[in-house]
C-alpha cells in the first residue's frame, strides 16, 4: 500500500485493496488550519517511546478473520477505519484559548463517571487545557438557562471514578440543534466530547454537519456508550465488564436457591438488547452445572 500524506490528519491511499471509510476533518473546510506540537512530547511526566504516536497511515481493518479460497466471505475492497491516538501534530493550540465541552446522553451505563474523570485529568495534565467543561443533563445543558455549565478540573473530578451513574446528570430528548451549535459558538468551545448511545451519535453527526456549514473550528469526538458491548468496531465497550460482574451475583444467587428447592429452577433475565453479550459472558464465566 503506497499511502501520502498531505496536511497532517488527511491522507490519500493508493491501494486497490483497502477501502479508507472517510472520516470527516475539519481541514476539509477550513484547508489552512494551523498545527501545534503535541505537548506530550515535552510533558516531564510522560515519555512517548518510538512508535507511541500514530500516524495518517495507521488504519484498522473492519474485519480480521478471512477465508481467502472464498470470494464472498473476502470482502474486496477491506473496509478500514483510520486508528484512533495521540498524534505528534495536532490541531489546537494547547497552551492558549483552547475549550473543551463534555457531555454524556441516553442512559446510565457503568464508568461514565472514568471516562469523565479520565478526559479531564488528560486534557488538563498530558495537554495542557485550562477550560474544560461539563455540560449537564444530556444536550439541552448545552442551552438551558437553569443548568450553566461547569467548570471542570482534575480536583474537582478527583473522586468521581469511585461514584455510580454521572455526576454530569444525563437525559434523553432535548435535542435542538440549532439551540446546541448556538451554544457551543456562545461558549467558544472547540472540542466537543459526545458520550453516549446510538441516538447521541446521530446527534453528534447532526452537530458536527452543522459545525462544518458554519465553517466553525470545532472538533466533534464521539465516544460509544453501551452496557451491551454491542459495537462491532472496538474490543469492549466500558461499562460491560462492571454488568457482566453484577449479572454473575444475579445468577450466582438464583443459583443458590435452584439448589436448595426441591426441583428447583433458577430463572435470571439480563439486558442485553439483541445481541445477548451480558448473558453470555455471565453464563460462561460462572460455570456451574
Ligand atoms: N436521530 C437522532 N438525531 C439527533 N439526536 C438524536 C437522535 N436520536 C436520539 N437523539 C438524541 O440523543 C440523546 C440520547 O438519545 P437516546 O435517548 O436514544 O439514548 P442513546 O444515546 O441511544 O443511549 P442509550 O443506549 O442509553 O439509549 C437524546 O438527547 C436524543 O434526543
Ligand atoms: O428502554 P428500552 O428500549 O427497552 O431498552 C432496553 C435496552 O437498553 C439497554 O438497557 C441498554 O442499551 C439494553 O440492555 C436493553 O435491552
Amino acid at each position: 500500500m503506497a499511502a501520502e500524506s498531505e496536511p497532517e490528519g488527511t491522507i490519500k491511499i493508493n491501494s486497490p485493496c483497502i477501502n479508507l471509510e472517510k472520516l470527516a476533518h475539519r481541514t476539509d473546510y477550513l484547508p489552512t488550519l494551523k498545527t501545534y506540537t503535541n505537548p506530550l512530547q515535552h510533558n516531564p511526566f510522560f515519555l512517548p517511546s518510538g512508535g507511541f504516536h500514530v500516524t495518517p497511515t495507521d488504519i484498522v481493518l473492519r474485519h480480521i478473520v478471512y477465508d481467502i479460497s472464498s470470494s464472498s466471505s473476502s470482502p474486496s475492497p477491506h473496509l478500514a477505519y483510520l486508528r484512533a491516538g495521540p498524534r505528534k501534530q495536532i490541531f489546537f493550540d494547547p497552551t492558549d484559548s483552547t475549550r473543551a465541552a463534555i457531555v454524556n446522553c441516553g442512559g446510565l451505563c457503568p464508568g461514565l463517571n472514568t471516562v469523565i474523570r479520565e478526559l479531564v485529568v488528560g486534557l488538563w495534565d498530558l495537554y495542557g487545557l485550562r477550560h474544560i467543561y461539563g455540560i449537564q443533563a444530556g444536550y439541552r445543558g448545552f442551552y438551558s438557562t437553569d443548568m450553566a455549565p461547569l467548570q471542570l478540573n482534575p480536583k474537582m473530578v478527583h473522586g468521581w471514578h469511585k461514584t455510580g451513574g454521572t455526576l454530569l446528570q444525563t437525559s434523553r430528548g432535548g435535542f435542538h440543534l440549532q439551540n446546541i451549535v448556538d451554544a457551543i459558538q456562545c461558549y467558544g468551545f472547540n472540542q466537543v466530547y459526545i458520550i453516549g448511545g446510538d441516538g447521541s451519535m446521530h446527534g453528534a453527526v447532526k452537530i458536527f454537519d452543522e459545525i462544518r456549514r458554519r465553517k466553525l473550528n470545532v472538533g466533534v469526538v464521539g465516544i460509544p456508550k453501551t452496557v451491551d458491548n454491542d459495537v462491532g468496531i472496538i474490543n469492549r465497550s466500558f461499562g460491560f465488564q462492571t454488568t457482566v460482574e453484577m449479572a454473575q451475583e444475579a445468577i450466582n444467587a438464583a443459583h443458590v436457591e435452584a439448589e436448595s428447592a426441591v426441583n428447583g429452577i433458577g430463572l435470571v433475565k439480563l439486558m442485553g438488547r439483541s445481541t445477548g453479550y451480558i448473558a453470555l459472558h455471565a453464563t460462561l464465566s460462572f460455570m456451574q452445572h
